[in-house]
């Protein structure tokens, strides 16, 4: 068994938004926003464990609620094996200590108005660690340890570089001597030539600290760096981690292939490719697809069994059924370009003919076998006639993706992902 630090089960965090003054006079109900949605996960003992994906997936708010600066929607985080969220008093104080997170910003994490000497050490205060002069000393220990100088507790933040400020920022979190920290997105803000020496300085400090982290970041490089296991996250959810290497080089989920397929290449050969990455558009955590939350974009949907239909011409017919069930054809549009003015007095046969021969025409560029292009002309058809509660493709064209959520399976390298369940 491996030895967890943190273990996270089933972490939900929903923030309710009732949209508008009206929504409140007419007393509609508040909408969740899921922002994580159902997280299980371990960081092990010392390791580096990264959380990776788009913005707006979840990263920041699952390292804020594993460290109770966010009230859970629902789910457990144990720390050492205690529940964090049924701590109070001495033991809340002891996780504070032991938990710590850094922030992007460096230059807003730290007060303008005080030294950086009185930053790093207003942790050793709160907690009323030791007496004035060993808190003074520590902090200047603290900051020789983060390559500044000890000589440098009096000067204030302006006076430093990005770059310094987040080895302020890092001295401050280490001042407790913390067990865990959270490093969300630790050198985003910085110039490119720093980031690397605060992923060194992380590094080493973990290394002679005996830290663990939990990196949130939405910068591959930066992961496959500096993480021993990484989680990607996509609306709120997990859907495929493991150890780094093994993601890098044998990515099991279409989403991590996307996404690594979507970081710049060094070589011109590579960057030649034309891999059709990331298509459309992130859903909202407000109204997240059913089933797997990637189908909408993915392109490896599963067609329903026994259906002999390419990947292109099926992820066509989604497209056609999102904006049949949606009912946001433009019906005007189709009719125009049939050469009937719109709608036309007498729909008679012909003119339907030409409606699905038209809509056709727009919504399909690859070939549809015969018996699945016969349930999409007699859909076209119905909306032709007005006819729209006729119009649906669900049942003939339903996939899996749609139908259920995969879970993440098993074993070491885990994927939530029905093309591996098959
Ligand atoms: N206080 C809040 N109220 C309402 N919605 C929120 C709040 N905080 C975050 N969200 C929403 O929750 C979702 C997840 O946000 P979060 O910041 O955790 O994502 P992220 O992956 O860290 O993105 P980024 O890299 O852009 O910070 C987003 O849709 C965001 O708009």
């Amino acid at each position: 068994m491996t030895d967890a630090v943190l273990s996270v089960e089933g972490l939900r965090k929903y923030f309710w938004e009732r949209d508008s003054i009206v929504d409140r006079l007419l007393g509609n109900d508040p909408v969740a926003v899921r922002a994580v949605d159902g997280l299980t996960f371990d960081v092990r003992r010392g390791e580096t464990l990264g959380l990776v994906g788009e913005s707006g997936c979840g990263k920041s708010t699952t390292g804020e609620t594993v460290l109770g600066l966010q009230e859970p929607t629902e789910g457990r985080v144990e720390f050492e094996g205690r529940n964090v969220y049924d701590l109070s008093g001495e033991a809340l104080n002891e996780f504070h200590r032991e938990a710590q997170i850094v922030f992007q910003d460096p230059f807003s994490s730290l007060d303008p108005r005080k030294t950086i000497g009185k930053s790093v050490q207003q942790p050793l205060d709160v907690h009323d660690v030791g007496s004035k002069a060993d808190r003074e000393a520590r902090v200047r220990d603290l900051l020789e340890r983060v390559g500044l100088s000890g000589a440098q507790y009096d000067r204030y933040p302006h006076e430093f570089s990005g770059g310094q400020r987040q080895r302020v920022a890092i001295a401050r979190a280490l001042a407790l001597e913390p067990e865990f920290v959270v490093l969300d997105e630790p050198t985003s803000a910085l110039d490119v030539s720093v980031q690397a020496q605060i992923l060194n300085l992380l590094n080493d400090l973990q290394d002679e600290l005996n830290l663990t982290y939990l990196l949130i970041s939405h910068d591959l490089s930066v992961i496959r760096h500096i993480c021993d296991r990484v989680a990607v996250m996509y609306l709120g959810e997990i859907v495929e981690i493991g150890e780094t290497a093994d993601l890098f080089e044998s990515p099991r989920h279409p989403y991590t292939e996307a996404l690594l397929e979507s970081v710049p290449r060094a070589s011109l050969a590579e960057q030649d490719r034309s891999v059709d990455i990331l298509s459309g558009d992130v859903p909202s955590p407000r109204n997240p697809p059913s089933g797997c939350r990637f189908r909408t974009r993915c392109p490896e949907v599963i067609p329903p069994d026994g259906m002999a239909i390419d990947q292109a011409a099926y992820r066509e017919v989604m497209d056609l059924r999102r904006v049949l069930e949606t009912r946001s054809l433009s019906v005007t549009k189709v009719w125009d370009r049939a050469g009937y003015e719109t709608p036309p007095d007498r729909i008679d046969d012909d003119a339907v003919e030409a409606f699905v021969e038209a809509a056709f025409e727009r919504f399909f560029d690859h070939s549809v076998p015969t018996a699945q292009r016969s349930s999409i002309e007699d859909a076209l058809a119905a909306v032709a006639r007005d006819e729209w509660e006729s119009a649906s493709l669900h049942d003939a064209f339903e996939s899996v993706c749609e139908r259920d959520n995969p879970e993440l399976d098993s074993s070491g390298h885990r994927v939530a992902c029905h093309l591996e369940c098959r």
